[in-house]
């Protein structure tokens, strides 16, 4: 266990009682900032004693310092090795991994190293562009009190709550909780738990609700109060021509952004860089965070690559640093070891689509049904792309939707996607996969939704029970409200880096009651044959009153159309010529 904060710290764990439980000492209080990262650093501090002792048993001559000294740099250097192989490399992909020469190599040590170099975080790094991640953190992690599939809990309920560390066993169920929460992915959205909720004192029934921060305003106050320059004087700092006119962002930020940025700045000169970079969704390599970025990795680097070659290890040794692309997290404690893959790396997999897919390596349900390259389907030539955006969730493409839900009569939500978009794709695994939904000011609701399925007319069904957290957020008429809808990656991990959020509006069902009805016999039948019959006549049913009506003035048209060519007729036949009889 990690040290203690307060004078907790002479006792053992097993004297502890609920009572003296205290936030764990680390070099930085920080680390209490939220259950994640304290567990990282438990894990780190066990592997530091770990390799100590494997240290010991190779140099028995050593003494505690030199002891302590060797595993820092061990420590440190895996430590980094899997920041530069597991979270830049994604991060930032391989074409500027190269181009800054940050790539690390197969084997061997690197010798960069260069003591002449300030490796000081810059202060624009720290007080915006590596704050990117906060558009990241979700509003829903997966909860580590129990490990049923469906079980989550608010992001608030893990800041500064290192405590659930104290039960034993909880390590494992902390790190599942983590391995398996999805991120957002970068954008200009921000979960409603760091911009409303931050640090927010737990409510009960005697105290008042007590208001939470908001971790995006502090952001850009921070900003501020370290005098950074806007984001214009940023660009031309990075030798980019000066923007004159909103447009001329265009490129760097996407329309949408664009737009609401319009909305929010006089002028360009008053936009400011944390803004910029968030709003700029999809390109943290772009200039505004590349350079700060990549500066003060490669000097980091820098400082790291002497840490393997310098090092004064054995060959025994080697095989400590040897933490390949994957990353094992062991819990000496428990003897429990967690093989953190790639794949079920959902934090890093979130973040970016780590190759272009294209129809080869398709999942066989994505594959095209009538032979034509789905992915082209979808985007049409996107395919040739060499590189898909950095910060986007390889998001199934919901791009163009403009999607309504609408409220059944049972309390269930039904989802409907374009169907141009969303045709002849399954989900990937059908069951026990959550949609997350963000109802403006309301907070978070989940449907969970077991039977949930993509199918060709583009709906996606959550039938069944729909979760609302009853402490914030009772569902109660939720028609008429604004939402956001976060696809998680087993919606959309196999395809092209699209939005994975979107906004519209809650409708009420009322307008489909042939469908709601429909939908109770289905939930009860649960066909699949049964259930695409029902999801075409949805389809159908959707037609709104104003295509209703843009309907019956066509006919209305026709028809009168009809009818003055009839009176025209006898007319014409009056112009021939008489019979010849
Ligand atoms: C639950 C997750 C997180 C919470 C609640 C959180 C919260 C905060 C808060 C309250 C601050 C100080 C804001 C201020 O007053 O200026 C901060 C700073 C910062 N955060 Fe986060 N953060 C989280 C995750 C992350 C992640 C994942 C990253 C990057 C990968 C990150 C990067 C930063 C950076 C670089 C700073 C500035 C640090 C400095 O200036 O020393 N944060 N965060």
């Amino acid at each position: 266990m990690l040290p203690l904060i307060s004078s907790c710290a002479s006792r053992t764990k097993s004297t502890i009682v609920a009572s003296d439980l205290q936030i764990l000492k680390t070099g930085d209080s920080r680390s209490n900032e939220n259950l994640h990262l304290t567990t990282l650093h438990l894990i780190m501090l066990r592997q530091h004693n770990r390799i100590a002792g494997e240290l010991a048993k190779v140099s028995p001559h050593w003494d505690d310092e030199r002891l302590y000294q060797e595993t820092k740099r061990i420590v440190t250097a895996q430590l980094q090795h899997v920041t530069y192989q597991e979270l830049l490399e994604p991060l930032l992909g391989q074409e500027i991994m190269d181009r800054y020469n940050l790539t690390l190599l197969d084997e061997g040590f690197l010798t960069a190293y260069d003591e002449n170099l300030d490796p000081t975080v810059a202060n624009s790094f720290a007080t915006a562009a590596f704050r990117f991640a906060h558009s990241l953190l979700p509003g829903l992690m997966r909860s580590y009190e129990t490990t049923s599939p469906g079980s989550w809990m608010l992001l608030r309920k893990v800041l500064f709550n290192p405590f659930p560390l104290y039960s034993s066993g909880s390590l494992d169920r902390i790190l599942q909780s983590a391995i398996k929460t999805d991120v957002q992915k970068t954008n200009r959205f921000f979960t409603t738990e760091v911009t409303q909720h931050l640090f927010e004192e737990p409510q009960n029934e005697t105290s008042p609700k007590k208001c939470g921060l908001d971790l995006v305003s502090l952001n850009i106050q921070r900003g501020r109060d370290h005098g950074l320059p806007g984001y214009v004087k940023w660009l031309e700092h990075c030798g980019l021509p000066r923007p004159e006119q909103f447009k001329d962002l265009s490129g760097l930020i996407d329309e949408e952004s664009l737009k609401a940025m319009k909305l929010l700045y006089d002028t360009l000169d008053y936009i400011r860089k944390m803004t910029a970079s968030v709003y700029d969704a999809g390109s943290v390599v772009r200039v505004e965070l590349e350079l700060p970025f990549v500066y003060d990795t490669k000097y980091t680097i820098m400082e790291f690559r002497p840490i393997i070659s310098r090092s004064n290890v054995s060959e025994d040794l080697a095989l400590i640093l040897n933490i390949s692309r994957d990353l094992y997290i062991m819990d000496f404690e428990d003897k429990n070891y967690f093989n953190l893959r790639q794949a079920d790396l959902n934090s890093v997999c979130n973040i970016y689509s780590p190759a272009v897919y294209t129809c080869s390596n398709l999942e066989p349900t994505l594959k095209p049904i009538a032979g034509e390259c789905f992915l082209n389907q979808l985007f049409g030539s996107r395919e040739t792309e060499s590189k898909p955006d950095f910060g986007s969730c390889p998001i199934l493409a919901l791009r163009l939707s403009k999607p309504i839900f609408y409220k059944m009569a049972d309390g269930s939500l039904l989802y409907q996607a374009p169907k141009q978009v969303l045709s002849k794709v399954q989900c990937r695994e059908p069951v026990s996969k959550t949609i997350s939904i963000l109802l403006f000011d309301k907070g978070i609701i989940t449907i969970n939704s077991p039977q949930c399925s993509i199918n060709a007319s583009g709906f996606i069904f959550a039938p069944s029970t729909i979760n609302s957290d009853a402490e914030m957020f009772p569902l109660r008429d939720i028609i008429g409200q604004g939402f956001k809808i976060d696809f998680p990656c087993w919606v959309t991990d196999r395809l092209l880096a699209v939005p994975s959020r979107h906004t519209g509006l809650v409708r009420d069902a009322s307008e489909l009651t042939d469908f709601a009805g429909a939908l109770h016999d289905l939930e009860r039948s649960q066909e699949n044959d049964g259930y695409n019959r029902y999801i075409n006549f949805a389809y159908q049913s959707s037609w709104t009153p104003i295509t209703m009506m843009g309907l019956l003035i066509v006919i209305l048209i026709a028809m009168g159309a009809v009818v003055a060519f009839r009176r025209k007729k006898p007319t014409a036949k009056l112009d021939l010529p008489p019979p010849l009889v």
